[in-house]
């Protein structure tokens, strides 16, 4: 059996307005995959889609290699982009109470809540009414009731904003670990330096069509442009006539540039050489937010 959540060929409108189109990525079993896009992309319309909460007008959400049905979402985690806990009840019997909604026996809803909590660092707060908790620490509560039923799949929308550095490595070493456990876990994020620690697989998303899914390494391999440091001993600006050379950054003996496709890097180090020593020349890899950069515009 194949682990893969697949979305193949959605589409989706609002009145007049199509706001997603030919929507098709996986998520894999054992892999966190991040979905980035700018405000308004797609990201919450596809998760609600994967959900149940929205229906595609075309195409498929399947988990598995089978269709999705009711009974299959149910055993998924998800944390919606509207935050709805009850303000009146605690966190300890806010998540309980949705472990029981999912199937879980009293006891072990209570176990996986207490174990839960304490992971997320509100243990002292369990029993505090959620209405008296501050944004983040209600964040973390909702981040356990989406984690209470040991979902198969996950599907966390923005699950970072809000939480202060020390809660994100922690959300970040809980998802982890649930990855690790086979779990495909899908979390947009507007933070890319997050999307940068966390993601083994990325999907970027603009106006509503996809325009990159894959691992890290294939991305990068195939939309950074190839981006190149140089140092040497005296300035760096016969650079600027090298053929095939665009200078991006130039501080003296140090120099960034981009090589056109065609182009030998070879030959620029030959051509520094020939001038004197060379202390660095190296290929530098694309971050993600370069990535998403060159593949938005
Ligand atoms: N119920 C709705 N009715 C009408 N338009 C909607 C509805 N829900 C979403 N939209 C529109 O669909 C588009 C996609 O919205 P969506 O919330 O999926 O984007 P997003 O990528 O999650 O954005 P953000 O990063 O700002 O949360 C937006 O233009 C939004 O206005």
């Amino acid at each position: 059996m194949t682990s893969v959540l697949r979305l193949d060929g959605v589409d989706r409108s609002f009145g007049d307005r199509q706001v997603l189109r030919d929507v098709t990525f996986d998520v894999h079993g054992g892999r966190m995959t991040g979905f980035v896009g700018g405000n308004g992309a797609g990201k919450t319309t596809t998760m609600r889609i994967i959900l149940g909460v929205l229906a595609p007008d075309r195409g498929e959400v399947s988990w598995q290699g089978a269709p999705l049905t009711r009974d299959g979402r149910h055993r998924f985690g998800y944390l919606p982009e509207e935050r709805g806990l009850y303000p009146k009840m605690t966190a300890r019997e806010q998540v309980t109470y949705l472990g029981r909604l999912h199937g879980l026996d009293a006891a072990t809803a209570r176990r996986n809540t207490d174990e839960l909590l304490a992971r997320v660092g509100l243990d002292a707060r369990g029993d505090d009414l959620l209405e008296t908790l501050s944004l983040g620490n209600q964040q973390r509560a909702q981040v356990a009731a989406a984690l209470v039923h040991e979902p198969e799949v996950l599907v966390l929308d923005e699950p970072f904003s809000g939480l202060d550095p020390t809660a994100v490595d922690t959300l970040v070493s809980v998802l982890r670990e649930r990855a690790a456990a086979g779990v495909p876990v899908l979390f947009s994020s507007h933070q890319l330096d997050v999307v940068e620690r966390l993601c083994d697989d990325l999907v970027i998303i603009a106006d509503g069509a996809i325009r990159a899914a894959g691992s890290r390494e294939e991305l990068r391999a195939a939309y950074g442009q190839p981006r190149y440091t140089l140092v040497v001993d005296s300035d760096a600006g016969w650079l600027r006539d090298q053929p095939g050379v665009t200078l991006v950054d130039l501080d003296g003996p140090r120099a960034v540039f981009d090589l056109d496709a065609d182009a030998d890097d070879q030959q620029v180090l030959r051509a520094a050489l020939a001038r004197g020593p060379v202390r660095a020349f190296h290929p530098v890899t694309p971050t993600i937010a370069e990535i998403f950069r060159e593949v938005t515009q």
